[in-house]
């Protein structure tokens, strides 16, 4: 008998198109669950158990071994800088984080006001400009900041690009690019490795399949 798998998946915008890459890799996670109000779900014919999670907690409950494995945003990743292991990009949800404010502009010289969910992210890119600035901390709607005098610029998700373009703002420098990846729990790696393997084997043939 093979050993079960627990994964932690995004709730949210990730979840479709994460659950059907889970579906063509062999392991169907049944109806949307994005529907249902249902947080542990089993699937014991195929020897998983599945744990919604909200898309920044997803590398806590790996990194603590809660879940054995889990799918989340490089922005997630880059912001927690957890101990899991990263060890596939399902180029899955594809976006990035950028600079962003009023045009015209310039960023206030002293201390200029960064309004973001991703503060580390944000300290780590001004700090490699030699920029010294102040975080403010946010949780949505990061776009308000700017356009009501709260901060010179924002550290956000630009998908589409309509939320800036609908509210006036422009990019000013792109930080990273975003998609989302297969995490990993350290010691699952190592006790659980053929079935682990074998659930990446099947993800990067599917991914394989999809790019010719
Ligand atoms: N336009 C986008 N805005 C935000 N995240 C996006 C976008 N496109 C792709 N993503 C990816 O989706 C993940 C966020 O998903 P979602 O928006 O469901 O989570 P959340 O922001 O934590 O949710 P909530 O808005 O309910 O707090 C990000 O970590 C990122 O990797
Ligand atoms: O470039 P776009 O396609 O417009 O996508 C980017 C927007 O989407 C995200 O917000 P979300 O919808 O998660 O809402 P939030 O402001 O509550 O975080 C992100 O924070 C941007 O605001």
């Amino acid at each position: 008998m093979s050993n079960k798998l627990t994964i932690a998946m995004p709730k949210g915008r990730i979840y479709e198109e994460a659950a059907e890459l889970m579906k063509q890799a062999g392991y169907d996670l049944g109806a949307d669950q994005d529907e249902s109000r249902k947080l542990i779900l089993e699937f014991p014919e195929q020897n998983i158990q599945i744990m919604m999670a909200k898309p920044m907690d997803v590398v806590t409950y790996v990194e603590y071994g809660a879940a054995d494995i889990g799918i989340a945003g490089k922005d997630v990743l880059l912001e927690q800088d957890r101990d899991v292991y990263e060890v596939l990009d399902l180029k899955i949800s594809p976006c990035y984080v950028a600079v962003a404010g009023l045009p015209d502009q310039p960023m206030n010289r002293i201390a200029p006001k960064i309004a973001t969910k991703y503060p580390k992210v944000a300290s780590d890119y001004f700090r490699e400009q030699g920029e010294q600035i102040e975080i403010i901390p946010l949780n949505g709607s990061i776009e308000l900041a700017p356009l009501i005098g709260l901060a010179d610029r924002i550290v956000d998700i630009v998908s589409t690009g309509r939320t800036l373009r609908e509210n006036g703002l422009v990019e000013y420098e792109k930080i990273a690019d975003i998609t989302s990846r297969l995490i990993v729990n350290p010691v699952s790696y190592r006790l659980k490795s053929d079935e682990i393997d074998r659930m990446v084997n099947k993800l990067s043939e599917v991914m394989e399949g999809e790019e010719v």
